[in-house]
């Protein structure tokens, strides 16, 4: 299969360095755009335990990479098997254990009982929450149970006209994302509509999904990745120091004190480029009291 229906190799090279199985990793040939896509379409892009190693080593390369502003995730398709298409539909049900998702072993289908259940797409959930840096759900297909969770946390959602359907299953299988999942997607749409959408579990439009106010965008099929290029240039053109202090500012009344952390850290990156800040550092390396008296009290 091709990398994906949608997907135009012209303008992307695969990001050396991984030996990727169940996503696909690319970076923009003309921008700080990378595209992290699931690549298990024949399960509408479920994930096991291997997929969300592989999604949380890209985010994280995708995070310490200076010149990456804006970062795609998104599903390719569309499935071999009856032409589907999906963003995500969460975890993987096949590999369901006690104890979380399992490790499968050396054949199809096996479990490899020697290893813990994994539930950390929740880790996923968090770097793409506190990574400086935009995230944006590209959605051509099912977003589902886990799938729509992580579009919840995305900090923009475009999804295709003709194929995007969001739906949350979780309690159908005795699942319940009771962090950003719900309550993030309650801050967004409002506290009636994410209760409607947990507890009747329907399907929604990706027209539907806009009037919520749960996606940013409604794109014919075929446009979907090229206008998910176009935001990540309008994103890459910006200054990156205000586009990371909007994002945790964003965040921060949602996010208690971890959200204060991220946003007085990057604070403190911007003091430390003072002259004020140097005179305490140079203060203490040069073994005498700090000269504070020409820097003003702003008000
Ligand atoms: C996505 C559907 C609505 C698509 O429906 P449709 O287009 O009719 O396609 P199907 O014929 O149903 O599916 C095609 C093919 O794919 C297989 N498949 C689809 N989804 C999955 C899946 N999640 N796992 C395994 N396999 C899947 C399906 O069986 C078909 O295979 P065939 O061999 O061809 O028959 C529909 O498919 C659907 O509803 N899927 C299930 C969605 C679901 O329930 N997902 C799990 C929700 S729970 C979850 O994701 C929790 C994960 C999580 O994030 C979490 C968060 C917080 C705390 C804990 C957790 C946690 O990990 O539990």
């Amino acid at each position: 299969m091709t990398v994906s229906a949608i997907f135009d190799p012209a303008r992307w090279r695969e990001v050396p360095g991984f030996s990727f199985t169940d996503i696909t990793y690319h970076r923009a040939v003309d921008q700080g755009t990378v595209r992290i896509a699931f690549h298990r379409p024949e399960v509408r892009n479920a994930f096991r335990p291997k997929t969300v190693d592989e999604l949380y080593t890209a985010l994280e390369h995708a995070r310490t990479t200076a010149d990456v502003g804006c970062v795609l995730i998104t599903g390719n398709g569309p499935s071999p098997k009856d032409g589907g298409w999906a963003f995500c539909s969460g975890g993987d049900q096949r590999i369901r254990g006690k104890d979380g998702y399992k490790y499968e072993g050396d054949e199809a289908g096996e479990v490899d009982a020697a290893r813990l259940g994994r539930l950390h797409i929740l880790e996923v959930q968090r770097l793409i929450r506190f990574m400086p840096k935009v995230v944006i759900a590209v959605v051509p297909g099912w977003a589902v149970g886990g799938g729509h969770s992580l579009h919840v946390v995305c900090d923009m959602t475009l999804a295709s006209r003709e194929h995007a359907r969001f739906k949350q299953t979780d309690p159908d299988v005795a699942s319940f994302d009771s962090g950003y999942g719900s309550a993030l997607l309650a801050r967004q749409i409002g506290q009636k509509k994410a209760r409607e959408i947990f507890f009747l579990g329907l399907d929604y439009t990706a027209e539907q999904a806009a009037a919520m106010g749960m996606v940013n965008a409604v794109v014919p099929h075929e446009d979907l990745e090229k206008v998910a290029l176009e935001w990540g240039a309008l994103i890459n053109g910006k200054s990156p120091t205000a586009m990371r202090m909007l994002k945790y500012g964003f965040n921060l009344p949602d996010e208690g004190l971890v959200g204060q952390q991220l946003f007085a850290g990057e604070a403190t990156r911007l003091a430390y480029g003072t002259d004020e800040a140097e005179e305490g550092r140079d203060a203490f390396l040069e073994k005498r009291k700090p000269d504070y008296k020409r820097f003003p009290w702003h008000y």
